[in-house]
């Protein structure tokens, strides 16, 4: 079974304003609400390759309410903690000249609720697969993937940790299967900027070396770079196409990988699966379904990509 887990579950406010200034009235262009949180988009993109999911974590509020209601038409199972203290988040995507976030806080989460969520994944087993995805709330100490981490040590359960800073730094020596950061997060996490594709390669080594077994560095409109447990390197480009929202691209990266890894083992495969994931939802309004992932796939086939 594959599991997700997202702390810090939201509701996705894309808003679109051809002219944004800062500090002045805007007015909205156009806008959607999507169901977000990184764990949540990963089941949605594996639920699309037909891969079936458990998305756990904690909701509060009327914006919790909503995604429990969103999400059961998403195509995966899901098993969220409900808890009392303030509010799911709201995270703001403007598109504008350049694109800005601004992710909202999330809900109060107690130590009895942790403790459920503890309790939910001591049934894993054997052979699972978990996700942790995405930032947590303020409220939870962040060496909380750690502890999760060292709770399910030994019992044959792979691991990928989609997060930056400290939360992803202090899983290392847990030795997750896989690691996601993207290029600037690599480079945040060892206080330089990364400039070229070989200084990117050598930090990436670097997280292999404190402990991730395979390494995926995301990079954008540049494609991605990946360090496999056994020490290759695999390069992939991205296929032409108009970009409509890349909110979610890393997370259909992290899906379209795992579901290549899944069927085969084959880590080209999975590289090419998961590029294609990331460039197709870039691609679209929302997060990519199947058929637009395949064209991607066949088209990042042909020579020219690797
Ligand atoms: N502008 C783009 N054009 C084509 N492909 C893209 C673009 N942006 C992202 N992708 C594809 O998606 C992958 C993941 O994107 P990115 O590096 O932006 O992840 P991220 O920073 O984790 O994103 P997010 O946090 O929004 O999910 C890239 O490696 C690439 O394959
Ligand atoms: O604040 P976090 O947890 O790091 O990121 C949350 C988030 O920006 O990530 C997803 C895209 O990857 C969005 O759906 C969501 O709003």
């Amino acid at each position: 079974m594959i599991y997700t887990v997202t702390f810090n579950p939201a509701l996705d406010y894309v808003v679109k304003a051809d002219h944004f200034t800062l500090g002045a009235v805007n007015r909205a262009d156009w806008e959607g609400i999507y169901c977000g949180g990184k764990g949540l988009n990963v089941s949605t993109v594996l639920a699309a390759l037909e891969l079936g999911s458990t998305a756990l974590g904690f909701v509060a509020g009327f914006t919790g309410h909503e995604i429990l209601e969103r999400v059961k038409n998403l195509g995966f199972r899901s098993d969220f903690i409900q808890v009392e203290k303030g509010m799911s988040r709201i995270n703001v995507k403007i598109k504008s000249q350049e694109e800005t976030e601004l992710n909202g806080m999330g809900p109060e989460i107690a130590t009895e609720d942790l403790e459920i969520l503890f309790h939910k994944l001591d049934c894993l087993s054997s052979g699972d697969v978990l996700i942790l995805s995405g930032s947590i709330p303020k409220t939870i100490d962040d060496d909380i993937y750690e502890r999760i981490m060292a709770r399910l040590r030994g019992r044959e359960i792979r691991i990928v940790v989609d997060a930056t800073k400290d939360l992803l730094i202090n899983v290392l020596p847990y030795e997750p299967f896989l690691i996601k950061p993207n290029n600037h997060e690599l480079g945040e996490m060892f206080h330089v900027t990364l400039t070229t594709i070989e200084e990117i390669i050598e930090y990436a080594k670097r997280l292999q070396e404190m402990g991730a077994q395979n390494v995926l560095i995301s990079m954008a409109g540049d494609g991605a770079v990946l360090i496999t447990d056994k020490k290759e390197v695999y390069r992939m480009g991205v296929p032409k196409g108009t970009v409509k929202n890349s909110v979610g691209a890393g997370d259909s990266m992290v899906a379209g990988f795992l579901a290549g890894y899944l069927e085969n083992g084959n880590y080209e495969h999975a590289l090419r699966l998961g590029s294609a994931a990331g460039s197709a939802t870039a691609f679209t309004e929302g997060l990519a379904g199947r058929d637009e992932i395949m064209k991607l796939y066949e088209e990042l086939s042909k020579e020219g990509y690797r």
